[in-house]
């Protein structure tokens, strides 16, 4: 028995009309199979006569689907032309879909002032095109292009529309909101309206100009429709398409529908992720239920209370949807932030209430711990004494001169107990060429730093009116073993902050490798 709402996903159509999208074959196969697996009812996969690439996929999308069925898109047959020989029409039956998707005007402004034509022979070209691709055999979803707009025009005709489908023999009728301006109560109304007048099942297509796209979806089921369209991540054209990622898990958490393959709500996050990868975007950290943020805690009243009970700031468990916590550590950190990830420190003691403390104080002059959780651990690990003084920094001198190219040198001096080593690098920069000199210098003592990878740099300017004498955060991610290292340093002195989120990233290194220091008392004393 099919689930009461059926999921249409329309990543890889009104998905692709987004700025910045543009997907190979490949990639909207693999996404279709993507979709598949986590129970989507239909993947519109392209209007075939629109290029040649969302002709090819039709050719090969039925053999990556076992239970979705995929159909093709495409307009109305044209004016003054019959729907045997249209070439929309045409191209749909050429795509062998088992569904098509035809969008026909509903409203009135928009049959006659953007097509040109008289109301009726809109009602004519609806009724004719649904019923040729029935009469063809497929199941026909008709999409009421303008449906909300156009009831607000004149509900008579936008209704008219409806019948003229449903009398071709349309399978669905789904409502649009393709300006994506209405208000829930509007879409309830008119999803009311539409009810009175057809019996044929109902969805909803609704874009998020309003940024009400997901909230006038489950509008509209409240209001009786049965499938709902939608994308991956919200993708779609100007500000996007209704967020399948956000109205999925409403639709079963919340609402208690079924849709979907409900076992596989729990690997949304990866689904979200995967669709992001492939088209090329980066995820965005706020979106509900999938992004970054989601279930990440910062304030302290807010860890405190997620400590006792997470539903004290979760709406629901974040595995339901294959996400974990996180809980950071800044100046709006409390004691609870630090027990969090440090379970070993007595909660009563003096030396939290100092962490936190220190950690303000730290962030008040320039230092984000959120994204450095490698300087983080140091931080606190060193105030416990568990961390020795691998060397001493006793100078570094970084130059870059020009002479037909520039060149970027670098001197440091470490000092191991009685031992001191001198050595110079080369790099792009002197950044570069600091990290080259620091390197050859302790992996004579340390080879396990061999294994530290500079992945990336980011410098950010904390006080921009100071100009060129600007505080500024440098951060850097580094890749060790299955590790990823972020560190953080801070200096009016671009190279100095650079310095010191690099000292920071090979402390820590040798850390978590358990590296012996070089044994004398001086290396062994605690650094602080
Ligand atoms: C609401 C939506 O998102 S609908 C989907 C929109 N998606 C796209 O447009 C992406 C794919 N589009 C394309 O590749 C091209 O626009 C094509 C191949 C479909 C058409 O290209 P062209 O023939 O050059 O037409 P063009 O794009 O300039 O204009 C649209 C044509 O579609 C016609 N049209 C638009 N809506 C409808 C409709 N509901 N029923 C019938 N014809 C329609 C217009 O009248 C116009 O035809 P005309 O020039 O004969 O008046
Ligand atoms: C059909 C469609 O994409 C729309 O009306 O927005």
């Amino acid at each position: 028995m099919s689930n009461p709402i059926q999921l249409y996903d329309t990543t890889l159509r009104d998905g692709t009309q987004r700025r910045g999208i543009s997907l190979s074959v490949e990639d909207k196969l693999q996404i279709t199979k993507l979709l598949d697996e986590f129970g989507f009812d239909y993947i519109e996969g392209g209007w075939p006569a629109s290029n040649p690439k969302d002709t090819a996929f039709f050719k090969s999308a039925g053999r990556y689907v076992k239970h979705a069925k995929i159909t093709a898109f495409g307009s109305t047959r044209r004016r003054g032309v019959f729907v045997d020989s249209d070439v929309n029409l045409r191209a749909i039956l050429d795509a062998e879909c088992p569904a098509a998707t035809l969008f026909g005007k509903s409203s009135v402004f928009q049959a006659t002032k953007i097509l040109g034509l008289s109301l009726e022979e809109n009602l004519a070209m609806v009724e004719e095109s649904v019923q040729f691709l029935r009469n063809h055999g497929l199941e026909v979803i008709f999409d009421a292009e303008h449906f909300f707009d156009g009831c607000q025009e004149d509900l008579s005709y936008a209704l008219d529309v409806l019948k003229a489908a449903e009398n071709g023999g349309a399978d669905w009728i789904v409502l649009c909101d393709t300006n994506g301006g209405s208000l829930p109560d509007q879409v309830r109304e008119f999803v009311g309206q539409a009810r009175n007048v057809v019996t044929v099942p109902l969805g909803i297509h609704a874009h998020n100009d309003g940024g009400l796209a997901v909230a006038n979806s489950l509008a509209a089921v409240q209001a009786g429709v049965s499938m709902v369209q939608g994308t991956i991540n919200g993708y779609g054209e100007r500000c996007g398409n209704a967020n399948l990622c956000t109205i999925w898990p409403n639709l079963v958490y919340k609402m208690k529908l079924s849709a979907g393959n409900e076992a596989m709500l729990r690997e949304l996050t990866r689904l979200s992720r995967t669709v992001a990868e492939i088209a090329n975007l980066i995820p965005d950290d706020s979106a509900p239920f999938v992004g970054d943020n989601a279930f990440t805690h910062k304030a302290g009243v807010h860890v405190g209370a997620v400590r006792k009970y997470p539903e004290a700031y979760e709406h629901i468990r974040p595995e339901q949807v294959g996400q974990t916590r996180r809980i950071l550590v800044s100046e709006l950190a409390g004691r609870s932030n630090l027990l969090y990830h440090f379970q070993n420190l007595d909660a009563s003691s003096e030396t939290v209430k100092e962490l936190v403390q220190t950690v303000k104080r730290m962030e008040a002059r320039g230092y984000q711990y959120e994204d450095a959780p490698s300087s983080m651990k140091l931080l606190v690990e060193r105030s416990l004494g568990h961390v020795p003084v691998y060397f001493d920094v006793d100078r570094f001198h970084a130059s870059v001169t020009h002479d037909q190219r520039t060149i970027a040198e670098a001197t440091v001096r470490i000092v191991v107990g009685e031992d001191h080593f001198v050595e110079v690098g080369e790099g792009d920069g002197p950044v570069h060429a600091l990290d080259a000199a620091l390197r050859r210098a302790l992996t004579q003592i340390y080879p396990v730093i061999e294994g530290l990878r500079l992945k990336d740099y980011k410098v950010r300017v904390l006080d921009g009116r100071d100009g060129t004498r600007a505080l500024v955060r440098v951060w850097i991610r580094s890749e060790f073993r299955d590790e990823t290292v972020q560190t953080v340093g801070v200096s009016r002195n671009i190279l100095e902050a650079s310095w010191l989120a690099l000292l920071d990233s090979v402390n820590y290194v040798l850390w978590i490798s358990h590296a012996v220091p070089a044994i004398n008392e001086h290396q062994l004393r605690p650094s602080k």
